[in-house]
């Protein structure tokens, strides 16, 4: 099922053209991670999406009654409020102490309940942000570069824990992520952003598309080790076209 339909989607921003006639759905339960390079409209898109910003033309067709949970790039929070954790996930609004409990073990952070948010750490914070996400029970979880100041470790248990919220409740995932090579290993689908979509598929079909080496280079090895890594099992016919091109 669709949650999410955009048609000829164009966005124009201070007379610059971020986003052209993009044509993207969403469909129930799957992860879909955009990429692209610096200034290539990921963001323009997220925003468009969650209500943000407004598109020039095209139609953005969501279902009804969608629930979707943001994860934002990063959230500034002046250093002299003092604000727990708990205090923080009722805003805007008072949540069920139980639901907080669970969201925040569900982002694997239940020990911060008390903890002044100020003094968390990058990887802490971005957690907290998506236990905040998930108390909206979203059916569309969306994350603009959730993972940005993590290490590389961080970043993939980070992507662990979104690909289990995803088996645990059903929700699609819809992500931003520079992290190519953690991140095409947690996808379904890899599209690739260049203010159009210049490529779209499997992870191993983008990796190996001429578009996305234009874009990226030829320096996806690692990208292809971690999937095949992940899917050892599969033996399908685009695995062999992502052993071929190595
Ligand atoms: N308010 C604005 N006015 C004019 N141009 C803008 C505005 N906001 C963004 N842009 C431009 O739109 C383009 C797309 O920006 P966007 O932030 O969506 O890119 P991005 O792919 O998310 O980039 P990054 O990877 O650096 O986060 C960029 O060229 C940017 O300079």
């Amino acid at each position: 099922m669709k949650l999410i339909e955009i048609e000829n989607l164009t966005v124009q921003l201070g007379g610059h053209t971020a986003l052209n006639n993009v044509d993207l759905a969403i469909e129930s339960g799957e992860i879909v991670t955009i990429v692209g390079p610096n200034g290539s409209g990921k963001s323009t898109l997220i925003r468009t999406i969650i209500g943000a910003l407004s598109q020039t033309s095209g139609k953005i067709t969501r279902r009804e009654g969608l629930r979707i949970g943001y994860v934002p790039q990063r959230l500034f929070i002046d250093p002299t409020l003092p604000i727990t954790v708990n205090r923080f996930l009722c805003l805007p609004r008072k949540a069920d102490p139980s639901a907080m409990e669970e969201a925040l073990s569900q982002a694997n952070v239940s020990d911060l309940a008390t903890q002044q948010m100020t003094r968390l750490s990058g990887g802490q914070f971005q957690r907290v942000l998506f236990a905040r996400a998930l108390l909206e029970r979203p059916e569309l979880l969306i994350l603009d570069e959730a993972t940005q100041g993590l290490d590389q470790s961080g970043s993939a248990d980070f992507y662990r824990q979104i690909a289990d919220t995803r088996d645990r409740t059903g929700c699609a995932v819809l992500m931003v992520s520079h992290d190519l090579h953690v991140v095409m290993s947690a996808s379904d689908r890899v599209i690739c952003l260049n203010g159009h979509i210049c490529c779209q598929g499997k992870p191993e079909y983008v990796a190996s598309a001429p578009e996305y080496r234009l874009l990226f280079g030829e320096g996806t090895k690692g990208t292809l080790a971690l999937y095949r890594h992940h899917h050892h099992s599969k033996s399908d016919k685009s695995e062999e076209k992502s052993e071929a091109i190595e």
